[in-house]
């Protein structure tokens, strides 16, 4: 984070897409049933350090799935694999497959920044750019050429992000104005206004008080009608809550558990969850 409210290489990277679109390839949608993301076999390594080893796990569409485990075991790696963000960090290397709806995101013939417009991501901290709540909302679509009705997208994307009837009077005052959760919810907003398949968030509630917490809690569960969520969060409680589909991590970058929230959290089959969860450790 740079510690203003510029956007930092990596975000303008996630929001800055010139491309039109997807090549043929990647547009062909398989019959998957109802599998949006599918990772198979995915290692990663930052230099000699090996962060992920041999994740597998499928994510379904229209759902949530929650992230969690002790800091550093990989979680915002695996995130980042999903949307080849960490194409951008010089030292990591990525092996395995990972699929949306069917098609290697790691194939030589996608282009990651089409594959991005697919993929929206929310950062830790709320970044909404110095520009006004409209302009932040509009900014991917400008960016990328994308034309549109800007004040009927601008109203739907504020709307799905629970934030229209609070800035609906202000759309032309600073983003920067807001509250920490209205910027959150703001950052959301500009996330679904160039209509990605998913969305990605890595702890977007954790530097938010309680109210603002709870706020994007509900609104990631009313996402999910629409979009495949996928939460990287710290809070067990949370991912309890809000989430359908929950994979452990554990230290040494690795899958532990993937299965439906319930059963992670009531009656998980590793003993290592079983710790984790209950606060044996981590
Ligand atoms: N850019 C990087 N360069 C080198 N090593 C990295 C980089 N990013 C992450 N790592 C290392 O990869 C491992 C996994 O990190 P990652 O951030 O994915 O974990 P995490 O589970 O998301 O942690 P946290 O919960 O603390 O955010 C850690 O050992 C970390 O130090």
């Amino acid at each position: 984070m740079t510690g203003t409210n510029d956007p930092t290489n990596d975000e303008m990277l996630v929001e800055t897409d010139v491309s039109d679109g997807l090549s043929a390839a990647e547009s062909s949608v398989t019959d998957d049933a109802d599998i949006v993301i599918e990772s198979e076999d995915i290692n990663v390594w930052y230099g000699d350090d090996h962060a992920l080893t041999d994740i597998s796990m499928e994510i379904p569409e229209n759902s949530v799935t929650a992230m969690i485990g002790p800091s550093g075991c990989g979680k915002s790696t695996f995130l980042r694999c999903i949307n080849r963000m960490n194409d951008l960090i010089d030292v990591a290397r990525v092996e395995g497959n990972l699929t949306l709806r069917g098609k290697n995101v790691y194939d030589d013939d996608v282009d990651p920044v089409a594959l991005r417009r697919r993929v929206g991501m929310v950062f830790q901290k709320p970044n909404p750019f110095p520009k006004s709540i409209y302009d932040n909302v509009v900014y991917g679509l400008k960016i990328q050429g994308i034309d549109g009705d800007y004040d009927q997208i601008v109203e739907e994307s504020l709307k799905r992000a629970a934030l229209w009837d609070e800035v609906k009077d202000r759309l032309h005052e600073s983003g920067l104005d807001l509250s920490g959760g209205q910027q959150q919810r703001l950052c959301i907003a500009r996330a679904i206004a160039t209509d990605p398949e998913v969305l990605l968030m890595d702890e977007p509630a954790s530097a938010l008080d309680p109210v603002a917490t709870s706020q994007i809690e509900d609104l990631v569960e009313e996402l999910a009608e629409d979009y495949t969520v996928v939460i990287v969060t710290h809070n067990m409680q949370q991912a309890a809550r809000i989430s359908d589909k929950t994979a452990v991590f554990l230290t040494g970058g690795e899958l532990v558990e993937f299965d439906d929230t319930q059963k992670i959290f009531e009656n998980p089959e590793s003993q290592r969850v079983e710790d984790y969860i209950t606060g044996k450790f981590g």
